[in-house]
């Protein structure tokens, strides 16, 4: 099994609130991790740290087996937009443009032609249950298609790892499971590792393992058996 990502003795303090208290956490290739735990208890964090959006005050994040939480803020950036994909509760589409630019946009941030990058975002269409729809602006989809959009958007780049905070957060509870059954599984297909905080248990449960945090602390981990 190969470790993709790594969080080892991670503490984040914000004043006298520790929001981290020393977490050690590894995730492979294929992988999917599920944080979940009370509100306050540290899970955004955790998150955030692995993914390079916040610097913890002490341990180590590890990618492959680097060192990225001491990289310079644009080797760090450049690395979330190659490396990494997103998928937030809020789909944070651009309304403006169709499904398919907003898809193909990490593309061309990293310089890819516009006809090109386009042409590598339509593909994704298909396997999220999306065809027909790449020409639609955001305000035109459901919620899940809007959902189902930003999952492409997060693998377009073929990240090695997909984080995805609450990302059904704001579905009910059917469409809900449309999504995360999706992104579980394309995520997959796709070589990535998923690591996603959410407050569902049966979204929880479509991932391989699932870590309990509680006041900055992993409380209890557990190994699921996907369906
Ligand atoms: N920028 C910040 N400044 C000060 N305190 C913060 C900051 N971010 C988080 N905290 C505190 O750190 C702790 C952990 O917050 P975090 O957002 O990680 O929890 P969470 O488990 O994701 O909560 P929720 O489920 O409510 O989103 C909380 O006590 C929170 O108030």
């Amino acid at each position: 099994m190969s470790i993709v990502l790594a969080g080892h003795g991670l503490i984040k303090k914000y004043g006298s609130t520790t929001a981290l208290a020393g977490v050690d956490v590894e995730v492979a290739a294929r992988d999917s991790l599920a944080i979940m735990g009370p509100s306050g208890s540290g899970k955004s964090t955790l998150l955030h740290t692995l993914a390079g959006i916040i610097r913890p005050d002490d341990g180590q994040v590890l990618l492959r087996g680097e060192r990225i939480d001491r990289l310079g803020e644009n080797k760090l950036s450049a690395l979330r937009r190659k490396r990494f994909g997103f998928v937030f509760q809020f789909g944070q589409l651009l309304p403006e443009l169709p499904a398919e630019e907003n898809v193909a946009l990490p593309l061309m941030l990293e310089g890819v032609p516009r006809g090109q990058a386009v042409a590598r975002a339509r593909r994704w269409f298909a396997p999220l249950g999306l065809d027909g729809l790449e020409k639609r602006r955001p305000g035109q989809l459901s919620g899940g298609q809007a959902q189902r959009v930003a999952i492409a958007r997060a693998l377009v780049i073929e990240p090695d790892v997909v984080f995805a905070d609450e990302p059904t957060g704001a579905l009910d509870q059917h469409t809900s499971e449309e999504v995360v059954r999706l992104l579980t599984s394309v995520t997959r297909e796709q070589g990535a590792a998923l690591v996603m905080v959410t407050h569902d248990a049966d979204v929880a449960a479509h991932c391989g393992r699932i870590l309990q945090v509680r006041d900055g602390r992993i409380s209890s981990h557990s190994q699921y058996t996907v369906a």
